[in-house]
């Protein structure tokens, strides 16, 4: 049953048609709740993820890891000749992001029973949002308006070949020399496909090494890939200008400068939200340090106005919008609230080697004061990484300190790995619903299944705990059952 409006009222109003909003909108057309989904144009549904940012950064991927797989078969004997035609990457890209446009358009939407208006909203009052002069209003809003990438404001920057996510994927031809300004999830993705795909790539990062928000000991292996690849590093490095359009001057930490020379530049240097143009005063929405206040079931200072996804400011991925919008349904729906807490949160940078993180990490434990042991194992014996030459790969797990009759239960983990946003899966179920380590002890995995490797982690944890005791104990029950 579609209950579909024709007014200008409706039960909720949901501003944005990326990961947050469709999660919510959906769903509540779904149960037949009147829903008006406002979203700048119909070619901007599906959101960032969709258009400029996870589909089409995976679907580059794919064809940077085919690329590399067939120069890699050189060893065997193929030779291999030619370059890539940059124009068919982008047209297998856009070709994938058709496939998921077919369910992510506005007249798909209305066809779900959803409203959509097409403009940019801006609230202007408590229960209220204008879009062209038009007035809505709803009993609850929710506010899923995304980020936008940080523009890199130096001088001589308009000078040059400027690229971010918003036109990476447009591109007509390949910048022999791309030049990656950060070292995040985004420009690492970027940095390693444009690598494949015949661009010579050099990073400049801020900080002193990749993917911050991972584990440092794993990311070092990823970084050693990435040089083994080809690409330069600079780190502790900031860019101070662009000297020419090919031409940039970069300072590190420690005084030095050099010049680098390139003919493009790939920007990813983290998000900002675009508040103004909301005009969230008008709602009565605080704003302090450029981020909405929110409480912790992702409410604004005005009750009737929630946040999901980007928009948040709280951790900047597709499914964490996806979760915030599970939150928020759960809240309009039952009087037992859920909040927001990231402690089961995973992410995966889509990398070769791939590297994931779930859970709570080692310093999030010694912050709130668990004790813990960490597991600490690289894949060197590990059969199917030998058969597949990914011996150097490895995973760090967290779990509860057990006793003899104590459940040890994991806490956290993360994995480098090829796959290791696969491999990882079900470590995550473990955490997320508090399983024993006996779980993935006692399961059979067919040989030789890749996620082998996390029964072997504890097989060790626990090959480690067998104590001239238990030995002792072992042999006795031996003499007397064996
Ligand atoms: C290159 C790249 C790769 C990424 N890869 C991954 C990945 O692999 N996995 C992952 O989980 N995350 C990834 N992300 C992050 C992910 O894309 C975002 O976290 C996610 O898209 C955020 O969803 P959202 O709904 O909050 O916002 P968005 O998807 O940005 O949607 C915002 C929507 O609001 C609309 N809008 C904005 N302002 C207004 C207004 N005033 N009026 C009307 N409509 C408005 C927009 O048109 C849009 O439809 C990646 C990001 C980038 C840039
Ligand atoms: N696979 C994924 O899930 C995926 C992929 C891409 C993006 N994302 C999401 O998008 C978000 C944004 O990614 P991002 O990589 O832009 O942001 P980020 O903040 O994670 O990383 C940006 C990096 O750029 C560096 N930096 C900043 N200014 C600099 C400068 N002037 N010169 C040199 N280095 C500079 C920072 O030190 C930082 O390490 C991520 O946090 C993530 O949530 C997720």
């Amino acid at each position: 049953m579609h209950k579909k409006v024709n007014s200008t009222n409706s039960d909720v109003i949901v501003i944005g048609a990326g990961s947050g909003g469709l999660s919510v909108g959906l769903f509540l057309a779904k149960v037949g709740i009147s829903v008006i989904m406002i979203v700048k144009s119909d070619k901007e549904v599906g959101g960032e993820c969709l258009n400029d940012g996870c589909v089409p950064s995976k679907a580059l991927i794919h064809v940077a890891r085919q690329v590399n797989a067939a120069r890699e078969a050189e060893f065997f004997g193929i030779k291999l000749v030619g370059e890539v035609d940059i124009q068919k990457a982008m047209a297998y890209v856009y070709a994938q992001q058709e496939v998921i446009r077919k369910h992510e358009n506005a007249a798909w939407l209305s066809d779900q029973g959803i409203t959509v208006v097409l403009g940019e909203a801006s609230f202007s009052g408590k229960n209220e949002v204008t879009v062209d002069g038009k007035i809505f209003s709803a009993k609850k809003i929710i506010l899923a308006t995304g980020s936008k990438p940080r523009k890199l404001q130096i001088d001589g920057v308009e000078k040059v070949n400027y690229f971010d996510n918003e036109n990476i994927f447009h591109i007509k031809k390949l910048p022999k020399k791309l030049l990656v300004v950060g070292a995040g999830p985004i420009g690492i993705e970027i940095a390693q496909a444009m690598c494949r795909l015949g661009s010579k790539v050099t990073v400049v990062q801020k900080g002193h090494g990749i993917l911050a928000h991972d584990d440092q000991s794993l990311t070092s292996i990823l970084l050693k890939k990435l040089q083994e690849e080809g690409i330069v590093f600079h780190f502790n490095a900031s860019l101070e200008k662009f000297t020419s359009p090919t031409e940039a001057l970069v300072k590190k930490d420690n005084g030095e400068d050099f010049a680098l020379s390139f003919d493009g530049v790939f920007v990813g240097v983290g998000r900002i939200l675009v508040l103004e143009p909301l005009k969230l005063a008008l709602a009565g929405i605080e704003v302090k340090d450029h981020k909405i206040v929110i409480d912790d079931q992702l409410r604004t200072t005005n009750k009737n106005v929630l946040v999901c996804g980007d928009i948040a400011g709280d951790l900047q991925f597709s499914h964490a919008a996806e979760f915030h919008g599970r939150i928020i349904l759960n809240n309009l729906f039952s009087p037992i609230t859920k909040k927001l807490n990231n402690d089961h949160m995973s992410w995966v940078t889509f990398t070769d080697p791939e590297i994931a993180t779930f859970g709570l990490s080692e310093k999030q434990l010694q912050d709130r004061g668990i004790s813990f042991e960490k597991l600490d194992q690289d894949f060197s014996d590990d059969h199917r990484a030998v058969t597949d030459t990914y011996r150097y790969a490895r995973t760090i797990l967290y779990i509860t300190k057990g006793g003899l009759f104590k459940k040890e239960k994991i806490l956290g983990g993360s994995m480098v790995a090829p796959n290791a946003g696969e491999l990882i899966q079900e470590l995550i179920l473990a955490n997320t619903l508090g399983l024993s380590i006996n779980s993935i002890f006692n399961k059979i995995y067919p040989y030789p299944v890749a996620t082998r490797i996390n029964q072997q982690v504890i097989v060790r944890h626990k090959q480690k705990k067998l104590t001239s005791g238990l030995k002792k104990l072992l042999n006795a029950a031996f003499k007397i059952f064996g």
